[in-house]
């Protein structure tokens, strides 16, 4: 049997990023029908998502106990924003929205919610907590793009096509790699008890990326527009 943390979690986080696949927002992605205004909702709120996770990153970096570790952080922290969010930028000028504008975005609710329950928890723990809070994230986006490639005419659709082939990419399995590999070095020799912490904030931000979706696919904000 595998003794790898990953492993383990796959068991619990599988039904959870099965049911992205059939989520209408991530079906309209892969079928190419997505309507372009549910995408910009998603790109905007995305976008100043990606800010708030970039801040996990330096957070890690800066709780790493050793150079390796301080380095893969601040690796990852300068692919989000430079080649990640470069996508969403890309994305941005189709739409005739400018980079500061796409940086001013009001952060919605559940934007907001998602964000700051991954700060929280990894402000008040170790470097551990904060690897559980990014894993998730890249690591199912990746799982998304390499399944959506697998769609007839996903990876050459004229607008979508470059969001498939960004997540399905080799830097973004690299990437998605990376956080696995991070996850299982620190749980090492870890005590059960303490890995089903780790394992609760993963599976807690799987729920939190199906949220997401939703929010994108109902354009959501704040209740009350003030
Ligand atoms: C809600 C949401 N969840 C996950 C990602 C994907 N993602 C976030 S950080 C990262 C690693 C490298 O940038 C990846 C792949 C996203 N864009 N938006």
């Amino acid at each position: 049997m595998s003794n790898l943390f990953t492993d383990q979690l796959w068991k619990r986080v599988e039904p959870i990023w099965n049911s992205y696949l059939e989520h209408p927002f991530v079906k309209g992605i892969g079928e190419g029908w997505l309507d372009h205004d549910k995408f910009k909702h998603w790109l905007k709120q995305d976008y100043v998502y990606l800010i708030e996770y970039s801040r996990l990153f330096a957070l890690g970096s800066a709780k790493a106990d050793d150079l390796k570790t301080m380095t893969a952080f601040a690796k990852l922290l300068y692919g989000t924003l430079d080649m990640e969010m470069e996508l969403h930028r890309e994305y941005a000028s189709k739409f005739g929205i400018s980079n500061d504008e796409l940086e001013a975005t009001r952060l919605g609710s559940t934007t907001t919610a998602y964000t700051s329950y991954m700060l929280n928890v990894s402000q008040r723990g170790g470097v551990e907590n904060v690897v559980a809070s990014v894993l998730a994230c890249a690591w199912s986006y990746n799982f998304i793009g390499k399944e959506l490639a697998k769609w007839p005419g996903a990876l050459d659709h004229e607008f979508f096509g470059r969001w498939v082939k960004m997540y399905s990419s080799d830097e973004f399995t690299k990437i998605a790699e990376d956080c696995k590999h991070l996850i299982n070095e620190i749980t090492k020799g870890k005590p059960e008890r303490e890995l089903a912490m780790l394992e609760d904030i993963v599976v807690k931000t799987s729920l939190f990326e199906y949220m997401f979706w939703d929010m994108a696919e109902s354009k959501e904000d704040w209740p009350i527009n003030l």
